[in-house]
C-alpha cells in the first residue's frame, strides 16, 4: 500500500502529494510547526488523513516541551490552538485533537509527563490505525449497498462511476474512502471503468487519484470538472461516489469544491450520488450544511498552475476550497458502521449510540 504517513521515534514522515504525481518525495520532521505547514499547504491532506497527521503533530508538540510539569498545562493548550488553526473545514482534525485532549484530561494529574505522553502517542497511533480499519468497512458496506441499488445493470454489464477529488490511500490511510468502495467493487468485478475528475484548482483528480488508480491498474480516464454533466447526459456514468470533510446531522456534505455540481448533475440525470466517509467525519453537533465553515484559499492557487502564471497577478478571484451538497441530493451515507439511506437526522444519530 502507498505510504501517505508515518510515526515512529518521535519522527513523522510523510509523502509531500504537491509533488505527485511526478516527483515522489518523503519527508521526515520532529518539528510539529513544520507538520502543521504540510497540513497548510495540503503536502498531507484529505480528511482522514489530516486527523491522523493532527495528531502526530501534536505528538511532535509534545516531544519538544523541555519545561516543568506545572508550566504544560498552558503550553498544551496553545498547541491544541495552533494545530486547530491549519484548516477549518475537515472535522477529522478536530476529531483527533478532542481524542488527544481527552488524553490528557484524564491522566494530566496522575501521570508523569513521560508516562502522559507515551499514552498520548498510543492515541495518535490508534487514530491512524482505526482509520485504516474504517477504510475496509466503508467499502465493504458501499459495495453491498451498490449491489442493491444498481442490481438491475449489474444483471447485463459492469459499473462505470464518477469519483471527485482523491479520496485514496492520499487521503485516508487506507485503502480509501470513496476509492476504498471503487477498489473493493473492482476486486469483486462490478466496475467496468472510473471517471476521475480532475479537480481544479489543486488537481487532486487529476494529479492523486489517477497516480493511485494506475498504481492499482484500474482502468480510468481523467475529465475536466465540468465534463461530468456530458458524460451523464451520454449515459457513461452509472454513479457517483465521493468523499467528505465534514457532514452534519442532516446529511448536508462538504467536500471538496465541484461535489455540489456533480451531485446537481447526477440528480437531474437519476443517478445515484454517494458519500463514502468514517464516523469521525460526521459533525453531529451542526444541524445543516450551512454551519460548516468552508475554506477559502489564496488566490494564486487559480491565477498560477503549479508555478506558472496564467492569470495577471491582480484578477480578481473567489477561492473556495469546498461546497455542500445537500442530503436530498444524496442517495446515501457509506460508513464503517452501515450505510445510512434515507432518513439521515434518525440514521446519523443512531452511528452515535452505543
Ligand atoms: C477522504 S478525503 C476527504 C476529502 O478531503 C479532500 O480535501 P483536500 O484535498 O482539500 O484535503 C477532498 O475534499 C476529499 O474528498
Amino acid at each position: 500500500m502507498i505510504d501517505a504517513i508515518s510515526f515512529s521515534s518521535g519522527t513523522f514522515r510523510y509523502l509531500d502529494q504537491r509533488f505527485l504525481p511526478l516527483k515522489e518525495l518523503h519527508i521526515e520532521t520532529r518539528d510539529y510547526k513544520e507538520a502543521i505547514e504540510a497540513i497548510k499547504t495540503l503536502a498531507v491532506r484529505g480528511a482522514p488523513l489530516i486527523g491522523a497527521s493532527a495528531a502526530y503533530t501534536v505528538v511532535l508538540g509534545l516531544n519538544a516541551y523541555q519545561g516543568e510539569k506545572a508550566d504544560f498545562p498552558a503550553y498544551f493548550e496553545r498547541l491544541i490552538a495552533e494545530v486547530n488553526a491549519s484548516r477549518p473545514t475537515a472535522v477529522n482534525l478536530f476529531f483527533a485533537t478532542k481524542k488527544m485532549q481527552a488524553v490528557y484530561d484524564a491522566n494530566f494529574e496522575a501521570d508523569s509527563l513521560e508516562t502522559l505522553f507515551a499514552k498520548m502517542t498510543d492515541e495518535a497511533q490508534k487514530i491512524y490505525s482505526d482509520e485504516v480499519d474504517n477504510c475496509d468497512r466503508i467499502a465493504r458496506h458501499g459495495v453491498e449497498q451498490l449491489k442493491r441499488d444498481l442490481a438491475g445493470v449489474l444483471k447485463t454489464r459492469k459499473l462505470n462511476v464518477l469519483t471527485h477529488c482523491n479520496t485514496g490511500t492520499l487521503a485516508c490511510c487506507g485503502i480509501g474512502t470513496a476509492l476504498g468502495v471503487i477498489r473493493l467493487a473492482w476486486q469483486e468485478g462490478l466496475i467496468e471503468r472510473v471517471i476521475s475528475s480532475e479537480s481544479r484548482p489543486l488537481l487532486q483528480g487529476l494529479r492523486l487519484t489517477a497516480w493511485e488508480l494506475e498504481h492499482d491498474g484500474i482502468p480510468f480516464v481523467s475529465i475536466s470538472d465540468s465534463s461530468s454533466a456530458i458524460l451523464m447526459q451520454r449515459g457513461m456514468i452509472d454513479f457517483a461516489v465521493v468523499g467528505a470533510d465534514r457532514i452534519t446531522a442532516n446529511g448536508d456534505t462538504a467536500n471538496k469544491i465541484g461535489t455540489y455540481a456533480h451531485a446537481i448533475s447526477a440528480n437531474h440525470h437519476c443517478i445515484p450520488f454517494y458519500i463514502a466517509a468514517p464516523v469521525s467525519t460526521i459533525d453531529i453537533t451542526l444541524s445543516e450544511g450551512s454551519q460548516i465553515p468552508i475554506e477559502e484559499r489564496n488566490a494564486d492557487e487559480l491565477r498560477t498552475i503549479f508555478g506558472t502564471q496564467v492569470a495577471t497577478p491582480t484578477t480578481p478571484v473567489v477561492n473556495y476550497a469546498f461546497d455542500v451538497t445537500p442530503g436530498t441530493l444524496i442517495r446515501g451515507i457509506i460508513t464503517e458502521k452501515k450505510a445510512v439511506v434515507g432518513d439521515y437526522v434518525k440514521g446519523l444519530a443512531e452511528l452515535f449510540e452505543n
